[in-house]
């Protein structure tokens, strides 16, 4: 059965250039699934791919829609439906205090100051963060940022979210907690990361290379054929030296 047009990410005919060298020509991809891992190497587009069903980049050609929404040209609706947490929490915050921080997402989407400031509240209170109102963000670590960028994404309960490698360089104790907090969700959640293990419990894994899926499946099974293919890959570099 077809999914109604609220629970789907439909990307149809993309094509994609960045600096004039084609990244995606012709993408078609549908997911209607709660759980989505995106694999692939270095360059193979996961995040323009993740950009584009953000809205923040627009498809040279095609369309992009989530849960119906135009993401490139409907960006009031686009910020209600997607959110995005990058590798990096410094690319991402803005302001230099955790509730301004918090608020900016929610006056976006047009709660008033007040209205802003009480969710802003409940989000701290939420994950036991209430100490971390009027807070510098420049006081908070690496970890601790990740889960100010967290917080600012699931404050304005978008239905999806993205997240490309949000966990890169973090300890093991706040990748767990992150992960914890991540696998409670009810939103959909497409992952892209290098981190095999993390998508394990997920409902399918499309994998990209050179701008083309080439794998799309079940988790075990694109991951053992991508392992496969990355060690083929690799005894042959070797040979060549
Ligand atoms: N801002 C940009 N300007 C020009 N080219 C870009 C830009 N961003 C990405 N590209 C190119 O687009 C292609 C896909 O890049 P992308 O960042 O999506 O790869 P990726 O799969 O996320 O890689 P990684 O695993 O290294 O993060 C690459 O060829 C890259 O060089």
């Amino acid at each position: 059965m077809t999914a109604p047009p609220r629970l789907r990410v439909d990307l149809t005919d993309v094509a994609l250039a960045r600096d004039g060298r084609p990244v995606f020509e012709g993408l078609s991809l549908t997911l209607t699934e709660r759980r989505v891992g995106v694999i692939g190497r270095n360059g193979a587009g996961k995040s323009q791919l993740s950009r584009l069903i953000a809205g923040l980049v627009r498809p040279d050609r095609g369309e992009v829609r989530v849960d119906g929404i135009d993401v490139a040209r409907d960006r009031r609706a686009a910020i209600r439906s997607v959110g995005i947490l990058f590798q990096n929490p410094d690319h991402q915050i803005i302001f230099p205090t955790v509730d301004e921080e918090l608020a900016f997402g929610l006056t976006s989407l047009g709660l008033t100051r007040a209205e802003a400031r009480a969710r802003v509240t409940a989000t701290l209170a939420r994950f036991g963060r209430q100490d971390w109102a009027g807070r510098n963000v420049q006081t908070l670590s690496q970890g601790q940022r990740h889960l100010l960028c967290l917080m600012a994404v699931l404050a304005m309960e978008p239905a999806t979210i993205l997240l490309d490698e949000p966990f890169a360089g973090l300890d093991l104790a706040t990748e767990l907690m992150l992960n914890a907090i991540l696998s409670a969700l009810p939103q959909r959640l497409i992952h892209v990361t290098h981190d095999l293990g993390a998508l394990a419990g997920y409902d399918r894994v499309v994998w990209l290379d050179a701008g083309r899926i080439v794998g799309d499946g079940a988790p075990a099974a694109v991951i053992a054929a991508y392992r496969a293919e990355m060690a083929e890959r690799a005894r042959h570099a070797g040979t060549e030296f």
